[in-house]
């Protein structure tokens, strides 16, 4: 391959990653559609934000990986066409509510009894504002297998995860990991709640 092509991931990691400004307190998502935009409001600012390769998170077009992250559900508000909205996967843990009309992935609130219950995942490149915290790590790298990536590219993903700053997992980062494994042990008993 020639060295000058990069590998993509994702247009905010592409293009070089922006900071996160100190004073944003949060903005208005908006999905794809010209005609009458879903708008969801999120009070604060996201956290855990990371690029995910997983099969179930929105991609934007061309992109192997997501951007994603989460905001307390109670700070998520529908502002206007709500009614175009869906929920991709029922059965899931994380309900995606997304536009029927342009496939955007707007929140998905955890619900049931799970670690990440009343967190809801959006991606922040939908704002409308600047300023929302950056991607920390990438999640999920092994399932964009799962999406139809030639295997034999991965050591090229990989690199090139590390070479803007962020570091390939195959799951979630260690320290959601441990707070997710922590969570179900309290739950089981093997540790105290
Ligand atoms: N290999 C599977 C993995 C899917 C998966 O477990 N995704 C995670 C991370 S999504 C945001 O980081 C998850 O929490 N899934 C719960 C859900 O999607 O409801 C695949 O790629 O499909
Ligand atoms: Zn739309
Ligand atoms: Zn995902």
């Amino acid at each position: 391959m020639d060295s000058a092509v990069q590998i993509r991931i994702h247009p905010v990691v592409d293009g070089g990653i922006k900071p996160a400004s100190p004073g944003f307190s949060g903005g208005t998502l908006v999905c794809e559609c010209a005609d009458r935009p879903v708008k969801v409001k999120i009070d604060g600012q996201v956290a855990h934000n990371h690029a995910c390769g997983c099969t179930k998170c929105w991609k934007p077009k061309g992109a192997d990986f997501s951007v994603v992250a989460v905001a307390p559900t109670d700070k998520v508000s529908v502002l206007e066409n709500g009614d175009k909205l869906a929920v991709v996967d029922p059965s899931a843990l994380i309900q995606r509510h997304a536009c029927k009309q342009c496939g955007v992935h707007m929140y998905g609130p955890v619900e049931r009894e799970h670690a990440f219950q009343g967190l809801s995942f959006v991606h922040p490149e939908r704002f409308q504002e600047p300023g929302w915290a950056p991607p920390g790590f990438a999640a999920f790298v092994s399932s964009i297998i799962e999406s139809g990536v030639d295997p034999g590219r991965m050591d090229g993903v990989r690199a090139r995860l590390k070479e803007v700053g962020l570091e390939p997992y195959d799951c979630l980062s260690p320290g959601l990991m441990d707070y997710v494994a922590t969570w179900v042990a309290k739950k089981s008993g093997a540790l105290p709640a």
